[in-house]
């Protein structure tokens, strides 16, 4: 099987899972997640996170509390050809796009992820949009994939263009993955 092929019987069998989990196991999961990300927001003073889509484990709480820790939290817009352009976040609602450079200045990326593996090896929607924000983001900035307790796997399929993030949370907690940051 290709990897393509590979990536996208994964996608499609993460994202059922999603599917069926119950609305209060997922509440307390996204309640966990973003527990363990605020623990470290403290030195975060630019943010690059994401608006969640009905059954991720990323919250509009989370936002929230990454505003009310101080920092100034931008979020994606998607772009025709899937690359992301970037937007302020507030409770009120997004800003003005802000250009596709601007994760280039970012203390952290929250990352949404179907999977990632211990390798830090991450399996995204395959716009392939977050391969090319990732490789703008400064090389110290940890970036960290928001999961479900069984979307941190041994291994994914791996393609040349795919970027690596540094870390994972999950309900379980904050996990440094097989690249450093900064290396
Ligand atoms: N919350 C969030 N924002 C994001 C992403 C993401 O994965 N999650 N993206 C990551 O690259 C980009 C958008 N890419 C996307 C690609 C496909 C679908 C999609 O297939 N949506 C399904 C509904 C999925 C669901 O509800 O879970 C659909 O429209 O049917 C959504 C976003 C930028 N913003
Ligand atoms: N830097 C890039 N420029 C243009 N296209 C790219 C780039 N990186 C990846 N792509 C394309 O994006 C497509 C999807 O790649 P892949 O299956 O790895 O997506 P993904 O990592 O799961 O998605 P995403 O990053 O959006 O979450 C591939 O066809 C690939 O050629």
């Amino acid at each position: 099987m290709s990897a393509q092929d590979a990536k996208a019987e994964l996608r499609a069998r993460f994202a059922a899972a999603r599917r069926a989990m119950p609305d209060d196991h997922r509440a307390r999961a996204r309640r966990a997640v973003a527990g363990h990300v605020l623990a470290r927001a403290d030195g975060w003073p630019v943010v690059a996170a994401y608006e969640p889509l009905r059954t991720e484990p990323g919250s509009v709480a989370l936002l929230a509390g990454l505003v009310a820790a101080g920092a100034r939290v931008i979020v994606p817009v998607t772009l025709s050809d899937r690359d992301l352009d970037w937007a302020p976040w507030s409770a009120a609602g997004r800003g003005d796009a802000l250009g596709r450079e601007a994760v280039g200045d970012v203390s952290a990326v929250l990352v949404p992820a179907s999977a990632v593996a211990r390798d830090g090896t991450r399996l995204g929607r395959g716009g392939g949009s977050y391969d090319r924000a990732l490789a703008r983001v400064p090389a110290t900035a940890p970036t960290v994939a928001l999961v479900f307790d069984d979307e941190l796997v041994a291994d994914l399929p791996r393609e040349p263009w795919d970027v690596a993030v540094t870390a994972a949370v999950r309900p379980a907690g904050w996990t440094d993955l097989g690249v450093a940051a900064g290396g």
